[in-house]
């Protein structure tokens, strides 16, 4: 099957930019060349558009096996190309967790008979990921995890964190870690500070994410292994990750797109859509981490896609599930937030969305020939208002809903296949 993208605006994460048409045949980028001309197959016409690499999302909770009612590898899918991405990797906070080789298998199986993006699988550093005794990381390895994680349970025992990085540095895995000190975090339910304070809520202090930062880094310069920090939040954060990569320990870091457009004012109102771990901190928080994605200290923009149930979320802001439904509005929010407003460019977008998490994944990205077609269609001038009901994904809960956010995703082609088309179900 052929399809030829015309007139589009390329940005094809090598910093190449420009107006050209590109030719897709049998899932491969095949030609990239301004005087193509309309073939024997689909002709997409992306005048005004932009077209970029497929979105990659190395923070994905899927949910399957085991919480079903939230999430299935199918709907999770189903919604990641609806955000325009093409790849994403499934965090292991499964039930059963993906600790084994089986459980990998069982994922793989799925998503090749239902998925409609390409499912990458993250497996966990303990078992049933509850911080006591190791996975068999060979065996992970060996059926393809990309890296390890116990995210949403944060290991607290240092002397096995640090077992976790040595065997991981043998098989050369990454380490994603959540970093969060129990002991700091208690109940908290939201960013420690004025707000909190004043509307009565118990707070999660900045600290709790940087000792844990501070630790694993320590921990990675002892062992040498290759540690990602996910969802990081605060300033001090980023200050200490500034450091390490300054110290050349082997380190990236990733933010969401929730953490770095919002802050801990939208909560007063106490919306349990705002909850979510790492919670939305201060405005000089966000400004920090931006600072940290343009100067190179953050690395990606990762979703944390983390739906739950509505019953999940109806109900006290105390009680209710942490986790933000993200990956459907993640283009949108960053456009909006970042580019809209000057402080990144589209390119810029592009090494956090696709290039950057890609390289880590260790697959293959951008749009050149012979690479895998790959691709996401954007519209990006169009407004639109969010409306969580119509999300692909099971999971409702965004605190963007019913806001006004630019940028569409018109298409996304996954291996060559159309898999997404605004205002076209595919089923
Ligand atoms: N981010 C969240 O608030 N929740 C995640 C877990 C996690 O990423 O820590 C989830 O699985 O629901
Ligand atoms: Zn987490
Ligand atoms: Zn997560």
């Amino acid at each position: 099957m052929k399809i030829i993208i015309k007139n589009g605006i390329i940005i094809d994460g090598f910093r190449n930019t420009r107006k050209s048409n590109i030719l897709i045949e049998n899932g491969i980028i095949k030609a990239i060349d301004g005087s193509l001309e309309a073939v024997d197959g689909i002709v997409i016409n992306a005048d005004g558009k932009y077209v970029l690499p497929g979105f990659v999302d190395m923070h994905t909770h899927l949910r399957q096996p085991g919480f079903e009612e939230k999430e299935t590898i199918k709907t999770g899918t189903h919604a990641a190309v609806s955000g325009g991405y093409t790849t994403v990797a499934c965090m292991p906070n499964t039930n059963p967790a993906i600790d084994s080789d089986v459980v990998v298998e069982y994922i793989k199986a799925i998503a090749k008979r239902e998925a409609y993006a390409k499912v990458l699988t993250i497996g966990a550093m303990t078992k049933g990921m509850k911080g006591e005794e190791l996975t068999e990381m060979s065996k992970l390895k060996d059926v393809g995890v990309k890296a390890l994680s116990d995210d949403g349970y944060p290991i607290m025992n240092s002397g096995l964190m640090k077992r976790v990085m040595t065997y991981g540095k043998m098989y050369d895995l990454l380490m994603i870690t959540h970093c969060e000190d129990k002991s700091l975090s208690g109940e908290g339910v939201m960013n420690n500070g004025i707000v909190s304070t004043m509307i009565g809520l118990k707070g999660i202090p900045h600290e709790a994410e940087e000792v844990m930062v501070a630790r694993n880094i320590l921990l990675a310069k002892s062992t040498g292994a290759r540690l990602h920090i996910a969802h990081v939040s605060t300033k001090g954060s980023v200050e200490l990750i500034k450091q390490a990569k300054c110290e050349g320990v082997r380190i990236t870091a990733e933010v969401t797109p929730h953490n770095i457009s919002l802050t801990e004012d939208m909560v007063d109102g106490f919306d349990t859509n705002t909850k979510a771990y790492p919670p939305l901190r201060t405005q000089e928080d966000v400004v920090s981490l931006i600072e940290g994605l343009i100067d190179g200290t953050i690395d990606v923009i990762a979703t944390d896609h983390a739906p739950h149930t509505k019953k999940d979320k109806k109900v006290p802001y105390s009680q209710a599930a942490f986790g933000i439904s993200g990956i459907e509005t993640a283009f949108s929010v960053v456009n909006t937030y970042l580019v809209k407003k000057g402080k990144i460019t589209l390119e810029d977008l592009v090494n956090y969305m696709c290039k950057k998490p890609a390289e880590i994944l260790n697959i293959p990205t951008g749009i050149k020939i012979g690479n895998p077609a790959d691709i996401t269609i954007v519209d990006a001038d169009k407004e639109y208002i969010v409306d969580a009901e119509k999300f692909k994904s099971k999971g409702k809960n965004t605190p963007f809903n019913r806001k006004r956010l630019i940028g569409q995703i018109e298409y996304t082609i996954v291996d060559g296949k159309i898999m997404y088309k605004k205002d076209e179900g595919i089923e």
